[in-house]
């Protein structure tokens, strides 16, 4: 079997009084898509955060080939290898699509080779030719692919993707995630955090379940759509 590129064992985070997450672990491979789902408030948005370093949290090790990122700052973590994009698209709307996806390069490179590496981005996401529009001008499909973009720029090995087909239709929805299964092709690794069942379900080679903070099953899509603990928690309560 191969070795896990992302570890993640005994995770627990708390926020006052409330358990936002408990005891999770869960290990991705390399070249792997991992759906997360769970009702809102599972705590899928908290585990993301803290994989990025923007919670700390209060048990628990996170280890990305090896090395443990516990206690790392987001951009050390980011370094590492490991990015997520934000559910509600943030992006600087009076600056161009280039120079919103070069800030991911200027990490590790001088601007120049941030803009080179920006281009190349957005080629592979296939929006080469609006590197020049304003954001604030861009369609919802255009803005997910330079959130894409944007990470991608930060050159991750793991990509963390927070409900980014949001706001597509379901056509939108298929080029999109036709994008990922080609990204996972040269070689990135994909955790997917999405709503919508049906993309889901079409994507992920597996899913982790979150519920109230703790994991009820893991597996691949069709074990997880006919899993009672599921369908109780989440299916159950969406269908109600
Ligand atoms: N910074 C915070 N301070 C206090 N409570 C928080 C904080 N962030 C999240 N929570 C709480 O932690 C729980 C998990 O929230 P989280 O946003 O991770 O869930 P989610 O599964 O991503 O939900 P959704 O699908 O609605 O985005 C919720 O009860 C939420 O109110």
């Amino acid at each position: 079997m191969v070795a896990p590129l992302l570890q993640v064992s005994g995770l627990g985070k708390r926020f006052g009084g409330l358990q936002a997450l408990s005891d999770v672990s869960l290990s991705v491979a390399p070249g792997e898509i991992l759906g997360l789902i769970g009702p809102n408030g599972a705590g899928k948005t908290t585990l993301f955060s803290t994989l990025v370093g923007l919670h700390r949290p209060d048990s628990g090790t996170i280890r990305l080939d090896g090395r443990d990122l516990v206690g790392l700052k987001p951009h050390r973590i980011a370094a590492a290898g490991m990015v997520k994009t934000f559910q509600n698209v943030a992006l600087f709307l009076d600056s161009t699509v280039l120079d919103n996806v070069l800030t991911g390069g200027l990490m590790r490179h001088a601007i120049p080779e941030a803009s080179e590496l920006a281009e190349r981005c957005l080629e592979r996401v296939g929006i080469g030719a609006i590197a020049g529009k304003l954001a604030r001008d861009l369609s919802f499909p255009e803005r997910a692919r330079v959130e894409v973009a944007r990470a991608l720029c930060t050159e991750p090995r793991v990509l963390l993707l927070d409900e980014a087909m949001a706001a597509l239709n379901h056509a939108e929805m298929d080029a999109f995630m036709d994008l990922l299964r080609q990204l996972r092709e040269e070689g990135l690794t994909l955790v997917v955090v999405e709503h919508h069942m049906r993309a889901i379900m079409a994507l992920c080679d597996r899913l982790v379940v979150l519920n109230f903070g703790q994991m009820i099953a893991t597996g691949t899509p069709a074990e997880i759509a006919r899993d009672p603990a599921v369908i109780e928690a989440y299916l159950g309560r969406s269908a109600a």
